[in-house]
């Protein structure tokens, strides 16, 4: 790889163009992965908020893998040389479902490149914007913050509290990020990063303490726990993470707003906000 204080302004505008016929098989295993035993999914049927991340898979050969698992840099991500790639955040609006069992287009661009310096050292952030169409409409435009990051010292294991009980208000869910359930995540995205399913490589590695909860993941069961108690669609969602989750103890899910301006959260097992995340809803 290259130098980390490289010019990358190369990639920039760079776009990637994916077709997909968004079949009715994938909505059917993300709905048994998220436990929805209640939602009916056939042809015409909406796709759920954030549910577009089970369509568009990655497609490079398994002879293009990088060590991480991730497919290697230098084609239509930049050869950014820091090792650790996580999933930072990503703000979108939602215009119209897309609806299962349709031809759909998703086209990605790079909009940014930025290099930061963060507690945890050096960072480099790449920002995607992609837009989804269906029979030439947009009906989402997602940005997309990647970072890279230089390794730095092992993540200690998190301390684990009793939850406290939460007010009649919050919509609230305990999750238990069990091997099965991140598994079944990395086969839905296609996603092959090993910090989500290789204990060895995630903490002899990267040094984690255990599998990493992708943050897609936990943003999508933000999102369904939205989906499942809001009286309205959601127009727009953002979400970053602070902090990484993993398969070692259950994680908790809050939920609370009005006027249709909702503030959801993600908190550790130590009590301390892994992701925090907004979302407004169609108007009344
Ligand atoms: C899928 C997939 C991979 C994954 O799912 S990985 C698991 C999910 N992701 C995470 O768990 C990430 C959790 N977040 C973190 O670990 C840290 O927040 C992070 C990103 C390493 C940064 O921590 P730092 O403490 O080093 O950073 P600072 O708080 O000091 O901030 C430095 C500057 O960076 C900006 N920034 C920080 N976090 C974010 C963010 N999440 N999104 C965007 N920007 C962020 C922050 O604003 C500071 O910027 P300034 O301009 O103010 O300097 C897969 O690979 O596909």
């Amino acid at each position: 790889m290259t130098d980390a204080a490289a010019d990358y302004s190369a990639w920039i505008g760079r776009r990637e163009i994916s077709d997909d016929e968004l079949a009715l098989a994938p909505a059917l295993a993300a709905a048994a992965t998220l436990d929805d035993t209640l939602t009916h999914f056939e042809k015409g049927s909406p796709l759920p908020p954030l549910w577009h991340w089970f369509y568009f898979l990655p497609r490079a050969p398994q002879a293009q893998l990088d060590v991480d698992g991730h497919p290697q840099r230098g084609g239509f991500m930049p050869p950014i040389p820091y090792p650790r790639r996580m999933f930072a955040g990503a703000r979108l609006r939602f215009h119209r479902p897309l609806l299962i069992g349709q031809p759909a287009r998703r086209e990605a661009l790079i909009r940014d490149i930025r290099q930061k310096s963060g507690r945890s050292g050096s960072l480099a952030f790449v920002s995607l914007l992609c837009s989804f169409y269906q029979d030439g409409v947009l009906c989402i435009e997602e940005e997309q913050d990647i970072v890279y990051r230089e390794p730095g010292p092992a993540v200690a294991r998190p301390r684990v509290i009793d939850w406290p009980p939460v007010d009649n208000a919050t919509w609230s869910r305990i999750v238990t990020p069990d091997p099965t359930l991140l598994f079944r995540f990395s086969a839905l995205t296609f996603n092959a990063h090993r910090i989500h399913y290789d204990r060895p490589y995630a903490v002899d590695e990267e040094g984690y303490p255990g599998l990493v909860v992708h943050g897609p993941l936990t943003a999508v069961l933000l999102m369904e726990l939205l989906r499942k108690n809001a009286p309205r669609p959601v127009a727009s969602f953002s979400f970053r993470g602070l902090a990484p989750l993993f398969d070692l103890a259950p994680f908790r899910l809050l939920c609370s707003g009005n006027d249709g301006r909702m503030s959801l959260e993600a908190l550790a097992p130590d009590g301390v906000a892994a992701m925090s995340a907004s979302a407004d809803l169609m108007p009344a």
